[in-house]
């Protein structure tokens, strides 16, 4: 099929998914059919599972021993001690064993690290990059950082030692190293020397997959292992290239889907799969899509990791049904959905008719004078309002690059490079960059116009305050988004935030979600719509 048909084919599929009860997804009896089988699917896994005590050893990858599938913490574990298992794959250092347990539990309390480990495994937190034993090429990397981040430092002897992983932590801390160096690591020390796709990370938007493809190549590079990254809006015949010598693969889902179908990617051998920004890629409806990438993968001895830094309970039943008794680690008490204590938040209600005149003084607030050259990223929350308001800017001589869905692909990654070079400090978005982006040095996130949901807030103003620096978030919130009130109020007060009067005015009740918001792509709505399936692209 050609690209344009086979895009079109997509871009038909897609969902203008509308929030927050705007327009009501009505269960269609195929609705309730495709929940009963969902639920029988998982009643036979899970039978499944009990019966399997051994969790065979991947071939491609070194994994843990069996963990034993039927242990089941009841509580979190207190900070390690000594006693560790015979067997486990992971050998931890003399060093760290040494370590004085003291040490230990003041970087628990220091964290807030909380690690529930059903298989008892109860390996300690790497306190230093000496802690641990990498490939020299891949140390040698890693190690031009002071330390490993605290999510690097709990998820690392679970990864290398083959457990599937839960790994919950704020925005900017290094997860992306933190479920990338085991992968490389991984591959290396089982001497793999095939050409088979044996590590798989999916992400949600083209921006991000290709971010973390730029961050997998600083590892392999010096290594005989290749990379490819698989998104849509640029032509497949690389990517088929690509395909074909590359052990590791970042994909959106939809391209990844494409190129499944058309039998140019084979993933029958992947015993590292990573779901990035998990709790966006297990959003209701859009199980279908990862369910049959993960089905393409090792059904056994598959090593399965979800990272991200929101992680809603709507999101974790629907998890568990990928993983064998996953560790999860979380850090900075990640139950609670919170923001990243380093970003100022300042919320101020306002009318919606004068959100747009506001904004040039928000500009003049955080772009002018001694703050000129200071990166500020807007985000809007509808396709047309951010081609609208960069044209406005651009009318007030402002030099503003914009990233939203109506762009190509080539005019995104050129407003992002432009961003990310400096030679625009203002950039304009919708959510397709409200996570993962890793722009250094943004000093201001404005929200002209609040997102979708209070996970997509967190993760928009978490483009701010990255790798342990500060930064600033100011929001414009109006009567439209109320309902979003309460959820607001939470992450303000979790985070020791103001919290404007007007706002309680809302209420403080926090609306469950009737189905999770999709706010990464959210289009234009036409609130006549059907509520369609939206792909990943
Ligand atoms: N051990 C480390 N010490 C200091 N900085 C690190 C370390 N590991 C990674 N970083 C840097 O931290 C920044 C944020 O990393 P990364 O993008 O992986 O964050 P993240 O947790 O994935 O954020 P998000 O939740 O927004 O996706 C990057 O610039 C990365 O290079």
């Amino acid at each position: 099929m050609s690209d344009i048909k086979e895009d079109k084919k997509r871009k038909n599929q897609h969902i203008e998914d509308v929030e927050n009860g705007k327009v009501k997804k009505h269960k269609s009896d195929k609705k309730d059919k495709k929940e009963k089988k969902h639920k029988k699917d998982k009643k036979d896994k899970k039978e499944k599972k009990d019966k399997t005590s051994k969790k065979e050893k991947p071939e491609d990858l070194p994994a843990a021993d069996a963990a034993p599938v039927e242990a089941k913490s009841s509580k979190k574990s207190k900070a390690p001690t000594q006693d560790i298992p015979a067997g486990t794959v992971y050998q931890q250092s003399a060093e760290l064993t040494a370590a004085p347990q003291s040490e230990v539990d003041a970087f628990y309390a220091e964290n807030e690290v909380e690690v529930e480990d059903p298989s008892k495994l109860g390996f300690r937190p790497l306190l230093s990059f000496s802690h641990i034993n990498l490939d020299s090429k891949i140390q040698k990397e890693i190690s031009k950082f002071p330390k490993p981040t605290p999510i690097q430092a709990v998820s690392w002897p679970y990864l290398l030692n083959g457990n599937d992983v839960i790994g919950v932590a704020e925005t900017g801390s290094g997860k992306t190293f933190a479920f990338g160096v085991p992968a490389v690591n991984n591959l290396v020390t089982s001497g793999n020397k095939s050409n088979n796709v044996q590590v798989l990370v999916i992400s949600p938007t083209r921006e991000l997959a290709s971010q973390t493809y730029d961050n997998l190549v600083i590892l392999t590079e010096k290594l005989s292992i290749n990379c490819c990254c698989l998104y849509g809006g640029v032509p497949k015949e690389q990517q088929r290239r690509d395909l074909k010598k590359s052990q590791i693969v970042v994909a959106t889902p939809g391209r990844l889907l494409d190129l499944m179908e058309e039998g140019a990617c084979d993933l029958s051998h992947v015993s590292y799969l990573v779901l990035d920004e998990a709790d966006r890629m297990l959003e209701k409806g859009f199980e279908d899509d990862i369910k049959k990438i993960i089905g393409n993968t090792k059904s056994e001895g598959r090593q399965t990791l979800m990272f991200t830094a929101t992680w809603p309970k709507e999101v974790r039943e629907l998890a568990s049904t990928f993983m064998n008794a996953p560790v999860k680690v979380s850090i900075g008490n990640r139950d609670e959905l919170s923001a990243n204590k380093r970003i100022t938040q300042i919320v101020e209600v306002i009318d919606n008719f004068k959100k747009e005149r506001r904004l040039m003084d928000l500009l003049k607030k955080y772009q002018s004078g001694e703050k000129k050259n200071d990166k500020v990223l807007i985000f809007a929350l509808y396709k047309k309002e951010a081609s609208r308001i960069e044209r406005s800017l651009q009318y007030n001589g402002y030099k503003v690059a914009a990233i939203h869905g109506d762009l190509s692909q080539q005019q995104r990654t050129s407003a992002l490079n432009d961003f990310k070079k400096g030679t625009s400090n203002l950039l304009l978005a919708t959510d397709v960059a409200a996570r993962g982006l890793d722009i250094p040095n943004v000093k201001t996130v404005i929200n002209l116009t609040f997102p979708l949901t209070v996970e997509d807030y967190v993760h928009r103003i978490g483009r701010t305050g990255r790798a342990g620096q500060y930064g600033t978030a100011h929001t414009l919130f109006t009567e439209n988004e109320k309902h979003l009130a309460g959820g607001l109020v939470n992450i303000l007060n979790g985070a020791n935030q103001p919290v404007p009067e007007e706002l309680t005015r809302f209420g403080t009740h926090t609306k469950k979600k009737e189905h999770s918001a999709y706010g990464a792509f959210y289009k234009d709505v036409d609130i006549t719509a059907k509520p369609k399936k939206i792909t990943f692209d």
